[in-house]
């Protein structure tokens, strides 16, 4: 593969230091970040990132990535899921909580979908990554919602943990690893 630098169209500096530094490992992928204000679109996590990649590159005008992040509630059959964004910053880490406290199952997951198109009018291609765990009460300092989700098999939450065990396991890993797949074999 010849070496590339791709944009990642990104107003999230923490997913922009996750993604270079799971990118770091990797040979011929560079990443320089555009800020483009994106709007918070509506439907399923597919649809939404699709739409999100097609507007991003409308902008960027070349080869171009985006992620948008879901965190599921499966007592909510998915929901907040792509609306997490509005819940947590209306209701906090603890108002969170109090959606779930009338159900005994807290389980969820955290999704990342990441999208990918060589430019304007191309077709865009998604990779998909998910994280099963449970909601628990705020433990840790990291950014968004880490703080009140607990992995599957862990003590700590994603806030908890160093960076580098977040991102062994994480839904942003996970989905990273198809898009690095797919760009290799380009
Ligand atoms: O690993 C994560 N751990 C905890 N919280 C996270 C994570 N990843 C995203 N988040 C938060 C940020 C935002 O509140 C929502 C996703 O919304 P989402 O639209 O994808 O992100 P954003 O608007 O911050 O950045 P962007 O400019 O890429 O759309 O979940
Ligand atoms: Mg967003």
């Amino acid at each position: 593969m010849v070496s590339k630098t791709l944009t990642f169209v990104t107003g999230n500096k923490n997913k922009l230091a996750e993604v270079k530094a799971m990118l770091g490992k990797v040979e011929g992928i560079e990443i320089e970040n555009h800020d483009v204000d994106l709007p918070e679109l509506q439907g399923e996590p597919e649809d939404i990132c699709r739409e999100k990649t097609r507007l991003a590159a409308e902008s960027i005008k070349g080869p171009t990535i985006v992620e948008d992040t879901s965190l599921c509630f499966n007592a909510l059959h998915g929901l907040p899921g792509p609306y997490i964004k509005d819940f947590l910053k209306k209701l906090g880490h603890e108002g969170l909580n109090t959606i779930l406290a009338g159900f005994e199952d807290k389980s969820a997951y955290s999704q990342t979908i990441f999208g990918y198109t060589d430019g304007p009018g191309h077709e865009v291609h998604l990779f998909p990554g998910r994280c099963q765990g449970r909601i628990v009460p705020p433990r840790g300092n990291y950014f968004g919602w880490d703080p009140i989700f607990q992995p599957d098999g862990k003590e700590q939450t994603f806030a908890e943990m160093s960076h580098e065990e977040k991102n062994t396991i994480s839904h942003r890993s996970r989905a990273l690893a198809g898009l690095i797949q797919f760009l290799q074999q380009m």
